[in-house]
């Protein structure tokens, strides 16, 4: 496989129907508000396996990861607990501190309501990243969609002069004027469409379920706000 391809990761095409929820178990109480499996965890898994391998090939001996929440808690710590694995069955171990931070939508003054991005991006939690300073970075998140969260908090991570920085997105939507470049590890690029699980959530629902999944249209009107 060569670079670019590998770069992308595993790319899913406008036309896959995800899974059949018969095939799997999920809580029985989203029957009715999703309308396939898209992406199993197992699958999610093993990927965020592979991008921990990656991670460990490209820095040293240690790394300040930067979990952007909510989103990203369950690709975090999986990856985390994935590098910490491997550093004790090899002979490199990758020392991880791992800090939080927050980013919140103004304009209406919410996060993301439903399903559509807000516009002024601010930082909520942890203000003060003075400790990135000669660190090499890994900035986990769940999801890179328009790019505008990712785009704006390199920006503020920048300004702390880290000594490396790079970017772990666990999908990569494909999304028209799609941000290039952002995202140096990518688990999943997928289509254009809404998807929840995985700790990615819709109005703070979902996040719950343990594969990701397309929401159905009785799931987004069940759960607007
Ligand atoms: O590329 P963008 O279009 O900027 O979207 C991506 C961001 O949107 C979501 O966060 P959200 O604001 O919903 O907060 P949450 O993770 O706390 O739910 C997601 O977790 C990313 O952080
Ligand atoms: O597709 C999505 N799902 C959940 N949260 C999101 N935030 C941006 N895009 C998405």
């Amino acid at each position: 496989m060569d670079n670019a391809a590998m770069k992308r990761g595993v790319v899913i095409e406008d036309d896959w129907p995800g899974y059949s929820l018969d095939l799997f178990t999920y809580p029985e109480h989203y029957h009715e508000d999703i309308d396939s499996v898209y992406i199993p965890n197992g699958v999610i898994m093993n990927r965020v396996e592979r991008l921990a391998h990656y991670v460990m090939d490209d820095f040293g001996d240690s790394i300040v990861v930067l979990c952007v929440l909510k989103g990203g808690y369950k690709f975090c710590v999986d990856l985390v607990e994935f590098i910490k694995v491997l550093g004790r069955n090899s002979d490199k171990y990758l020392e991880t501190r791992v800090e939080f931070i927050r980013l919140k939508s103004y304009l209406v003054g919410e996060l993301h309501r439903n399903d559509q991005p807000t516009e002024e991006l601010h930082i909520i939690g942890s203000r003060d990243l003075s400790f990135l300073r000669g660190k090499s970075v890994l900035i986990v998140e769940a999801i890179v969609d328009t790019g505008k969260t990712m785009k704006a908090l390199l920006k503020h991570v920048e300004t702390f002069e880290p000594k490396m920085v790079k970017v772990a997105g666990l999908l990569v939507k494909r999304v028209p004027n799609m941000a290039e470049n952002l995202t140096d590890y990518i688990g999943f690029e997928i289509p254009n469409h809404f998807v929840v699980g995985y700790a990615l959530d819709y109005n703070e629902y979902f996040r719950d379920l343990n594969h990701i999944c397309v929401i159905s249209k009785t799931g987004k009107m069940k759960y607007k706000v």
